[in-house]
This record gives structure tokens, sequence and C-alpha cells, in this order.
């Protein structure tokens, strides 16, 4: 059940509506909702109660602390991508031994951050970054836990820009080279070979193209045994999708069915070869722990009739929400208040300098300048996409508990985005 619902027709957050919100805290503004947080999480907890598991937030799609910290108190492991997120699950109070790191180029120094803080295992996505991280764990007399990031060529079926399992993709090791890149790992002196992962993309609605993923990381498993290559986790990235309510699209799998799938599979796997024994399994979802999870509130502050098109322009932009001018994304636009008719069919524009800068198109809206309007389904790759493009202080963020509301981010004041430069003397 959602946490956002219309109360004697205005548009709540759990207990609190979104009318007090924008008036106490102004707007644009991101609005989430603890229960729905704690609700997501425990789809993935429950599906791994009593299994060896780690559920590892990706937290690239909502790196606020308070969520990090919320989710940490449910035991919530994190993938990082970058020194600077796992200086923010520190910040959060998030444990380094439950991080995992992702991402095509690593830094040395972010190696360096991330063995000080004995992070679980870095997913390294290549040979070159195999011998920079063991010459990196070498001069600090440490050794990694390392796991290669698999690159099964399996097609996600989603939008090219989130398809990250493809030949064609930058990401990760070949599956054909994958044996022989275990092998090369292997005989470096500082690393220790501890996993396998892969992650093929986001926002995929089948599970199907996860499980052929988990088949063939099943496969090489099994090769790397044969060779006396133990490993110690699997993990099967992110990538489950969410109801954006775009009908087009179809429900996502429900993550207890898909999450049921893997063990069930895992289960018959080892059963039949005594394969993967003892083997951790950990999972990298980002979308879909937040994606419901918050809101994007604005305000209306123009309707423009032009020539072939209705706008309605409000305070919210492109450089707070990125995804429709990124991948032509559909993302749900309604009254904060519930009105009569549409009074007509409207692109929802943001006030930047692009004709890029759109919410939405051709939404039949009841509106009228001075209305609230919210973005449905923002909580994921939101805030964390945001830029100050045009000067604009990024959105405020709040969290909703029952009738309580938490500022958790300040909206950001211009000053603060030009305090860092200095004229030339
Ligand atoms: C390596 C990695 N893991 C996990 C995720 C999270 O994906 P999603 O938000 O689709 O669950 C991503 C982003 O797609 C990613 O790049
Ligand atoms: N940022 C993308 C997803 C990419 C995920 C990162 N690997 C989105 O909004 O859908």
């Amino acid at each position: 059940m959602s946490q956002f619902s219309y109360q004697n027709g205005v548009l709540h957050a759990e207990g609190v509506s979104l009318s007090a919100i924008a008036e106490q805290y102004g707007t644009p503004a991101y609005v989430y909702s603890k229960a729905q947080l704690l609700d997501n999480f425990a789809s993935y907890a429950d599906a791994c109660q009593g299994r060896d598991a780690l559920v590892c937030y990706a937290m690239k799609a909502n790196s606020n602390l308070a969520i990090l910290d919320l989710l940490a108190r449910q035991g919530a492991g994190f993938d990082i991508v970058s020194g600077g997120e796992l200086l923010r699950v520190i910040a959060a109070g998030g444990d380094p031994q439950k991080v995992i790191f992702s991402g095509v180029g690593k830094s040395m120094e972010e190696m360096r951050l991330a063995l000080e803080h004995d992070i679980l295992c870095f997913n390294v996505e290549s040979i070159p970054e195999l011998h920079r991280l063991n010459d990196v764990a070498g001069s600090m007399g440490k050794k990694a836990r390392v796991s290669l990031r698999v690159n099964p060529n399996v097609d996600a079926k989603t939008h090219p820009y989130i398809a990250t399992g493809l030949k064609a993709n930058k990401f990760g090791v070949a599956f054909t080279d994958a044996l022989a890149t275990y092998r090369a790992a292997a005989q470096l002196p500082h690393l220790n070979v501890a996993g396998i992962d892969c992650h093929i993309g986001s926002q995929l609605l089948d599970d199907a193209p996860l499980l052929e993923a988990l088949d063939k990381l099943i496969e090489l498993i099994d090769a790397l045994g044969a060779e006396g290559i133990h490993l110690h986790h699997l993990d099967l990235g992110g990538g489950i999708g969410i109801d954006y309510g775009d009908e087009e699209d179809g429900a996502p799998v429900p993550v207890g069915d898909y999450l049921g799938r893997v063990f069930k599979r895992i289960d018959a796997w080892r059963a039949a070869s005594h394969g993967g024994k003892g083997i951790k399994v950990i999972f990298e979802p980002g979308r879909s722990i937040v994606g419901n999870t918050g809101v994007l509130l604005t305000k209306v502050e123009f309707i423009k009739h032009g020539e072939e098109k209705n706008f309605c322009i409000v305070d919210a932009a492109m450089n707070d929400m990125a995804r429709p001018a990124l991948y032509q994304a559909w993302m749900d636009m309604q009254p904060v208040v519930q009105g009569d008719a549409p009074v007509g069919t409207f692109d929802v524009v943001g006030p930047i300098c692009e004709s890029g800068d759109w919410l939405a198109r051709d939404r039949a809206l009841a509106i009228a300048p001075g209305d609230l309007l919210v973005m449905k389904t923002a909580g994921a790759y939101g805030m964390t996409m945001a830029s100050n493009y045009n000067t604009r202080g990024r959105a405020a963020e709040l969290i909703v508990d029952g009738a309580q509301v938490h500022l958790v981010r300040q909206r950001e004041n211009p000053a603060d985005l030009f305090a860092l430069e200095s004229l030339i003397k």
C-alpha cells in the first residue's frame, strides 16, 4: 500500500498534507515516507530471512544521510561507487565492513580510503584495475578482497542508457575472459579473490534476464571451483524495476518473487552438485528501495498557451529531476489538491533555459497558477542526479514519519553555490 494517498481531496505523505509541507518548507522539495522506505527494505530482508545473504543498498539512487541511517539500522550494507559515497556511509553510521565498491574508474585515493576502512569487497571491472588495487593494497601492507564484475551479455530489455550487461557496455569483464581474469587475479599477492558479481541494468520489469545472468555466474563459479578457486559470495547486482504508473510498461516483478526464484535456483544447484557451498548471496538494489518512497513537490508559476502546446511552468526543473530529459522517462504528475475536470493538456516544464527542460508531456491536468503538483515515484535518481544548472540551489529534502516532518536537507542557498569560487587577484 502506498504511503502517499488523498485524504479529503488533499495528497498526504503518511499523515501529513503536502500543502502544509509546501507552506512550511517551500517548493520545490523532495518529500519521502519513512514507512514506505522501511517497507521496501523489509521486502528484501524478509525474503533473505534465514539465508546467508546481504542487501547492499545502491546508494547512488538516493544518498541522503537520514535515508542511509534508517537503512543501516535495518542491517543494510551499501553498494558505493565513489570515495564520497563511502564517507557518506560512515557519516550516517553505516558499517564499512558491509560495503562493496563498484565502478569502472576507482582512483588510487579511493582505493586507499576503502582499504583503510576495511570494506567488504571491491567489485573490480578490468585487469588494469586489478593491478592498481594490488599495488595500492601492497603499499599499505594489506590484502584487498575482490570480486570480478562479469558482463554476462544478457539483454536486460530496458532503456539503452540504463542497460549495463551487454558486450557494448563499458561495464565488467567479458564473460569469455572471466576465467583467465580470475586466474590472473589469483596470482596477485595483495588480492584475495572473494566473489563474483554482475549488474545487468536498471528498471527491469521481468526477472528472466536476471535469472539468466545467475545461471551464467553459477556456471563460472563451478568452473572456478574445479580450478581450486573458491568464492565467498555471489552478487547479483540490483535492477528490479518499479511501477512508475505508465500503463504501457506493465507491472514489475514483486521483489519477494524474484528473490524466491533466486534462492530456489541456488538451492537446486547446491543439491545437484554441492556447488556454491557456503556461498553468501548479495543484492545491490537501489530504485526498488527508494523509488516509490519519494515525491517531488512543486508549484505552478504560470500557465502559458503556446501556438502548438500549452505549458504548465513549475518551479522544479531538469536540474532537480533529470530523468525525463536524460531518458525521456515518463513520470507521473498529480495535483496535490484534487480538482474538477482537467482544464487542458499541458507540457509540464521548468524555468531552465533548455528545450529539454521538461518534466512531463501532454498531461491532462486540472491546474491554475499557484497550485501544487507532485511528481510521483521520484525517490530514486532524483536528488542524487540534481545539479546547480542556472545557479539553482537544490531542493529541500524532508522525511515524513507518521504525523512528523523532518527536514533532512536544507534548500541550498545561491550564495552556497559560489562559495568555493574566487576572483583572479
Ligand atoms: C553496480 C550497480 N549496482 C546496483 C545498481 C542499482 O540498480 P537499481 O537502482 O536498478 O536497483 C546500479 C545502478 O543501476 C549499479 O550500477
Ligand atoms: N540513473 C538511472 C539509472 C542508472 C542507474 C545507475 N547504474 C535512472 O534514473 O533510471
